[in-house]
């Protein structure tokens, strides 16, 4: 057996005597998740469920000794900040994460800048300005409404976009998530993100035009066993960092593993008589659709009542291999083979040779009963009737989708990971595609490489009911050995580019790349 090396992150924050939240949250969080939790305390704190009696901080000179050990054989991948206790570990701390990003390689930093406790009581006494030189060499900060108010000193605004938007300015941070779980919107808990996509602390500041939001909702979860959650949110979020994930990827898991933590707590809240404040419970990896939030986006904002897409009318039958080709001549080699779906993907044709081989393409896929999908041409495979048409993600936007839709053609989505497949999920297209599974040298998919594990994860964001999910589509350096593993994921169709187009005899490449997965 081989045992793989675990990601390694450090929590640098306070303990929790109750056991609920600081080191103690962060621990059983990271550990249930898979990663190694290295842990910097900084302040003593005694407290239970009901007050906060005392923060006692440690020195810098023992700050000091714990970073020495850790430094030596724990170099972390992301460090995770929380209680920060005094002027003097402000001050100690930024200069240790400003030598540690010299020394660690894409290092990435997460504050969670705790203030007040929830039972009552300040953790500190810091001022803004005290904390800002700390707050400018980390990467991402968490704070919930009260604490994004104190860092954008906007104390009357209670808008998490703007909020984030006036810290993410202020500090130059890379990513600032306002969690929405103590503010005043009814029923519903929003956490929002303000995501610049390239690393500004590393790079030239006109990058901070860049950024992109996220904002993602759930059902409002009461318990009273919270004490902690927020601790417990940021350590996921890093952890998941940690494990590889994309910030939107992070932050939604993130929010998963909190909705699915505070579900468990409920049944523990109704056995208490009082509002006994006890820990938020931490499950580790989530998994149930349920526990996922909705992505809240302006695409859904403008398509929040377009029916679902057509479906592909599979009656039964798997949609198995999904050839995806950029020639007529491909198109006739392979449409005798019985496929059940080929994509004519098309790069850098002029405008009116373009047109005419769309045309072509329809009229040939008309004589089989193979499904043909026209990539990024939405107005052209209307024009000709496509059986239906395939879409990126950066082309959703400009797709005019109702035009699509009323067509009466179908749509295939391109989705690379949790967030963007539970976005495109939303819209309801006829099927959804994940990628890149493996690394491929058919397009640069750099930072966007799944894995089986994230095949089979983004496959459980679907509804339990089977009638209604949608068709996945796995995609991106699937070759025959690779087939089968990707197949026992239980997902319903590969598609491939080189393993048919650069076989030394397509024909056989198609044959046995549709028994690999029709076998399941
Ligand atoms: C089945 C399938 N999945 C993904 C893609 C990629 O589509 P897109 O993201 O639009 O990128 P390009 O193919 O246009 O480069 C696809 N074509 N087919
Ligand atoms: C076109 C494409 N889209 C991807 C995605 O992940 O969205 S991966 C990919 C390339 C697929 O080619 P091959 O089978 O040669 O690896
Ligand atoms: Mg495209």
């Amino acid at each position: 057996m081989t045992i793989k090396q675990k990601a390694i992150i450090w929590t640098i924050s306070g303990s929790d005597c109750s056991g609920g939240a600081g080191i103690a949250a962060d621990i059983k969080t990271g550990h249930g998740l898979g990663v190694e939790v290295c842990s910097l305390i900084t302040a003593n704190t005694a407290q239970n469920s009901s007050q906060l009696l005392a923060v006692n901080p440690v020195s810098i000179e023992i700050l000091q000794q714990q970073y020495e050990v850790l430094i030596e054989d724990k170099s972390p991948t992301v460090i995770k900040i929380g209680l920060v206790a005094n002027v003097e570990q402000v001050v100690w701390l930024t200069q240790a994460i400003k030598a540690l990003k010299q020394q660690v390689n894409g290092l990435i930093v997460v504050y969670d800048p705790v203030g007040q406790a929830s039972v009552g009581g300040n953790f500190h006494s810091l001022s803004l300005n005290e904390l800002t030189p700390l707050l400018k060499v980390v990467d991402i900060v968490t704070p919930n409404l009260a604490e994004a108010q104190a860092l954008a000193q906007l104390d009357d605004i209670s808008e998490s976009k703007q909020l984030a938007q006036r810290i993410y300015q202020a500090f130059a941070i890379n990513a600032v998530i306002v969690k929405g779980g103590h503010s005043e919107q009814q029923g519903v808990s929003s956490d929002y993100c303000y995501h610049q996509l390239n690393q500004i602390k590393q790079d030239n500041q006109d990058k901070l035009h860049q950024a992109i939001s996220y904002q993602l909702s759930s059902a409002r979860i009461d318990s009273h066993y919270s004490h902690g959650g927020g601790c417990s949110f940021a350590t996921a979020l890093a952890s998941f960092l940690a494990l590889g994930y994309l910030v939107r990827d992070a932050f939604t898991l993130a929010k998963a593993f909190i909705n699915q933590g505070l579900k468990a707590s409920v049944d523990l809240s109704a056995s208490k008589q009082h509002q006994y404040y006890g820990a938020f419970e931490q499950l580790g990896w989530p998994h149930s659709s349920e526990d996922f939030p909705q992505v809240v986006d302006d695409i859904h904002r403008q398509y929040h009542d377009l029916p679902a897409f057509k479906s592909l009318n599979l009656n039964g039958k798997q949609l198995g291999l999904y050839p995806v080709i950029d020639s007529l001549a491909w198109l006739k080699r392979l449409l005798p083979l019985g496929l059940e779906i080929i994509q004519l993907r098309v790069k850098n044709l002029p405008e009116d040779e373009l047109e005419q081989v769309i045309a072509q393409a329809v009229e040939l896929a008309k004589d089989y009963n193979t499904r043909l999908f026209i990539n990024d041409y939405w107005q052209l495979a209307i024009k000709y009737g496509a059986y239906g048409v395939h879409i990126g993600q950066e082309d959703l936007m400009a797709a005019d989708l109702a035009q699509i839709q009323r067509a009466g053609i179908r749509l295939g989505l391109s989705t690379h990971g949790c967030y963007e497949f539970l976005l495109a999920q939303q819209l309801q297209p006829s099927y959804l595609a994940i990628g890149a599974i493996f690394p491929t040298s058919t397009k640069d998919m750099t930072g966007q490489i799944q894995g089986l594990d994230n095949l089979a994860q983004v496959l459980t964001l679907r509804p339990n009911d089977k009638a209604k999910q949608i068709p996945v589509v796995a995609i991106g350096g699937i070759n025959l050995a690779r087939a089968p593993l990707v197949a026992a994921t239980g997902v319903e169709s590969i598609a491939v580019v080189t393993s048919i187009t650069h076989a030394d005899d397509p024909e056989q490449a198609v044959a046995q790349l549709q028994v690999c997965i029709n076998k399941t």
